[in-house]
């Protein structure tokens, strides 16, 4: 009898991912606190997380929901229009505050509350890079003039390469990318300039979505782009370049949410999330590369200590249930009812 392959890897962090609030945080909180060290909690809350004090109170019910363990959650301060530099720099000093996110108001999910023009807040961008306090981008325009697909590359050009310029000392992450366009730009940024790519970004491309048939949960912002894309982005998390790190945007929304004439946007990755990148890193060719990618360069970007644990994969391959319970509705993953190659065996 053969043995299984298996890989070991020091363990990894989750650099952007939405637990939501309320009754689904217990199984939110489980599934990504079942082997990730620490992750990135989007705040993109109804009502958003916009001041220390609501941040520090989602943190302890996080806390609250969490199953015996290791597991560490990182809060973000939602940027607003209005957020004050005192409120920057309390978010500082609590400790448990580690970055701010720049919504352009109306680009995704609960992102009403945003930032209106990045130029409105330079004055705060001034302070987080005085104070040490990373920004995180979603990184779309949001004219409704511009085709969806084209969003985040005129981000890039119109906004994002003027805050680059005006602030060289300030981190950035650019989430989520989904273009070659965003690849080649964070590689040629400076290296307080980096990128988070998800799983499915890595794993699919808009035919997946949309060839035979509309399937919502290919739906997420931004917006699957074409396979070329897809090809870039696999170079990028593949390539061994400190700039690009795991972040999966697991975005959970319930099944009727999804499946609905005018669907929410999110997928859910947090069921299986490092299983999926290792698939599209062992398609790649590039299962070696895994580790950096997932758990040290995040750390390192946001100078963090890296974690000192492992927790180790096996290729034996498990079914995708359906759905998954999500408080008192159901979630459908990536993968619902399909196989993934790759189990988690020791956490
Ligand atoms: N990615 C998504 O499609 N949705 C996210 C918001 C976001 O990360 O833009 C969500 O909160 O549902
Ligand atoms: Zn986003
Ligand atoms: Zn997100």
């Amino acid at each position: 009898m053969t043995s299984k392959q298996t890989l070991t890897i020091t363990r990894p962090d989750d650099w952007h991912v939405h637990l939501r609030d309320g009754a689904v945080l217990v199984d939110t909180v489980r599934d990504i606190s079942r082997y990730m060290g620490r992750a990135i909690i989007m705040p993109n809350l109804v009502p958003p997380a916009t001041c220390t004090q609501s941040a520090l109170a989602y943190r302890e019910r996080i806390l609250a929901a969490k199953p015996n363990g290791q597991f560490e959650p990182l809060m973000v301060l939602y940027l607003t229009d209005n957020t004050s530099a005192e409120e920057i720099r309390a978010a500082q000093a609590s400790g448990h505050i580690v970055a701010a996110k720049l919504y352009p108001a109306g680009a995704t999910t609960n992102s009403d509350s945003g930032v209106t023009d990045v130029e409105n807040i330079y004055p705060i961008l001034e302070v987080m890079q005085e104070v040490g306090m990373l920004l995180l981008v979603h990184g779309e325009v949001t004219d409704s003039s511009i085709d969806i697909f084209d969003r985040e590359k005129v981000f890039i050009d119109t906004k994002l390469r003027k805050v680059v310029d005006a602030f060289p000392k300030l981190k950035i992450v650019l989430e989520h990318i989904t273009t070659q366009d965003a690849v080649e730009f964070v590689e040629s940024a400076p290296d307080n300039v980096a990128a988070t790519i998800t799983a499915h970004h890595l794993l699919y491309n808009r035919n997946h979505m949309l060839a035979g048939g509309i399937r919502p949960h290919y739906y997420c912002l931004p917006i699957l782009k074409r396979n070329t894309h897809q090809q870039a982005l696999l170079r990028a998390a593949t390539s061994g370049s400190k700039k690009f790190f795991l972040g999966t945007d697991s975005a959970p929304h319930a099944k009727d949410k999804k499946e609905a004439a005018c669907g929410c946007a999110g997928a859910y990755t947090a069921h299986a999330a490092i299983e999926l990148y290792a698939e599209a890193f062992e398609e790649a060719g590039a299962l070696d590369k895994l580790e950096g990618f997932a758990s040290h360069f995040g750390a390192d970007f946001y100078g963090l200590p890296r974690n000192t644990d492992t927790i180790t994969l096996e290729k034996s391959s498990w079914q995708v249930p359906e759905s998954y319970p999500l408080g008192d509705t159901q979630v459908v993953p990536i993968k619902a009812g399909a196989s993934i190659d790759w189990q988690v065996v020791a956490e």
